[in-house]
């Protein structure tokens, strides 16, 4: 049954209270359920089921039967099924939205721009799913043959965060389904609405049963977790979380030594060299570090800026952030909503900063008349390397500049961390552009730009960012095994 935030929207029936497993809206056996609210709000959105390891069960063995015969359908097959899908969240991209604002906080232009985001993974793997062909590679002996098949790994547990409720489990379930995996998707208890309009146009794209099933938890997500981990049926786990929560599961995946990909945090260095186009360098850092309101994995966190440019840089940096408005993400002049959840870590890194004589030139605050979740977009100047945002993440929307020199200190500073998923680079250099890029120790690079996720562009990261790649022609292997057929005794002789 629709929730009662969904009468305002186009398709009310994309809102669903439920698991879906085996192709049913299912409640938990155990009958508990979980609050949803809205983060600018604080409002009662609806109720899900906080299932229990006998409700994941169930989503794995459907998952299972299922995977039986979705391996055997062709891709050219499965490839039309992901492109339905994709035409269906392009079509109801105004709704799915509204979803995403209602229980994320992101503004309608984050929302619906979150839409076209997770459609183009399906887009993306529809294309991919019919080109997953294996290999042909000469024998050392003549008289033997090797034929390298690529088959999909089975059943894949997927757990996602709330920063982008629809878009990170798109990412991981294009991939899979283009693969012929089937897939259990355990959705955060914060924003599980997103999921769920997913799993409804999955339906109506023509999914069969129990290919795609998502299991809703809140309190119980560490149990599921566990239970994921350790199910001999099911034999990868995707990851897209904290670093903290990566390393946990792959503690738990050990005794039953599943594949693995983890999408963990970052801390992105973001360098802007003296010979930079300054408006370039000023666009890009503002569409990098305030996207969601500061929350995604690839938002800049530590802005280096060289020391010739910092001042025209820093002044036109606030002279844009100035023209933003934090509100509703539901109201249509609000560029950036609420934080899900980050706003007493931000107002920590704000207060350290300052408490070590960083400058604050612009916000700085909490917005406590618009609720407890609402920060100003933050700009501090004179930031130092013994200031926690230089050592920390934020996840909320807070800039912190710092000067440097030259270009070895500057590539020391960035790569000092242990994570290393994002960075990027502003420089009109060529020479330059080779050099820092090549010695960076991060999984991705942009360069005069501030967006670096495209569904063509391989994701990750490397160090305590993770593992494996999401996306791109490279997303597929992630959930595919490599099978390696010898022949061997064949008969040579040529007879003439
Ligand atoms: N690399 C990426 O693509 C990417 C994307 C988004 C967020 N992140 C990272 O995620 C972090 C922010 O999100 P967060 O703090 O909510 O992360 P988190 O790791 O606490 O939560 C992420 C997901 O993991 C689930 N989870 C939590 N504990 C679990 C457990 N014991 N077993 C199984 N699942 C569990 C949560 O319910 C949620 O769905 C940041 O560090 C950010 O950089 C990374
Ligand atoms: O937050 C993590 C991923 C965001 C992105 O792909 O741009």
């Amino acid at each position: 049954m629709p929730a009662a935030f969904a009468s305002s929207l186009k398709d009310p029936s994309l809102v669903v209270e439920g698991s879906y497993i085996n192709g049913q809206w299912v409640q938990s056996k155990s009958k508990q359920t979980f609050v949803i609210r809205n983060p600018a709000t604080d409002e009662v959105l609806g109720n899900c089921p906080e299932s229990s390891k006998e409700d994941l069960e169930d989503a794995i063995q459907a998952a299972s039967q299922a995977f039986q015969t979705w391996r055997t359908v062709s891709g050219r097959q499965r490839g039309r099924i992901l492109r339905q899908w994709f035409d269906l969240i392009v079509a109801n991209k105004e709704d799915i939205g509204k979803i995403i604002t209602a229980e994320n906080g992101k503004a309608k232009g984050d929302a619906e721009g979150e839409a076209l985001f997770s459609a183009s993974f399906f887009e993306w793997f529809s294309e991919e799913a019919p080109r997953i062909y294996g290999d042909i590679a000469p024998h050392s002996m003549p008289n033997g043959r090797i034929q390298i098949l690529k088959q999909p790994v089975g059943v894949c547990g997927l757990i996602t965060p709330w920063n982008f409720p629809m878009a990170m489990g798109a990412r991981k379930i294009a991939a899979a389904l283009a693969a012929g995996c089937t897939v259990v998707l355990k959705s955060d208890g914060l924003t599980p609405f997103s999921s769920n309009a997913l799993a409804v146009l999955g339906e109506r794209a023509g999914l069969p049963k129990g290919v795609f099933n998502v299991v809703t938890s809140l309190e119980t997500t560490p149990e599921l977790g566990l239970a994921l981990c350790q199910s001999e049926v099911v034999k990868k786990i995707s990851f897209t979380g904290s670093t903290r929560v990566g390393k946990l599961l792959m503690q738990q995946s050990s005794s039953t030594l599943k594949k693995l990909s983890l999408e963990l945090g970052g801390n992105a260095p973001f360098i802007v060299f003296d010979d930079a186009d300054v408006e370039v360098a000023v666009a890009s850092a503002v569409a990098s570090k305030f996207k969601v309101t500061g929350q995604t994995c690839v938002c800049a966190n530590r802005i280096f800026v060289q020391e010739n440019i910092y001042d025209r840089f820093s002044k036109r940096l606030v002279e844009e952030v100035k023209k933003y408005r934090v509100g509703n993400g539901n109201d249509a002049s609000v560029t950036h909503g609420p934080l899900t959840t980050g706003v007493a870590k931000t107002e920590e890194h704000v207060q350290d900063a300052v408490n070590k004589k960083a400058v604050v030139l612009h916000g700085g605050k909490r917005l406590a008349n618009l609720g407890p979740n609402f920060f100003e977009l933050t700009v501090l100047g004179d930031v130092d390397d013994s200031m926690l945002v230089m050592s920390e993440e934020t996840f909320g929307p807070l800039a912190a500049l710092t000067k440097f020199k030259t270009e070895d200190e500057v590539i020391e500073r960035a790569n000092s961390v242990e994570v290393g998923l994002a960075s990027y680079v502003m420089t009109n250099d060529l020479g330059r552009y080779y050099r820092v890029c090549e010695r960076l120790e991060f999984g991705m690079v942009a360069v005069n730009t501030g967006v670096i996720s495209d569904p063509a562009s391989p994701f990750g990261g490397v160090k305590h960012s993770g593992m494996g790649r999401e996306g791109s022609k490279y997303g597929v292997d992630e959930y595919l095994v490599l099978k390696s057929v010898v022949l061997g005794g064949i008969n040579t002789e040529h007879k003439l």
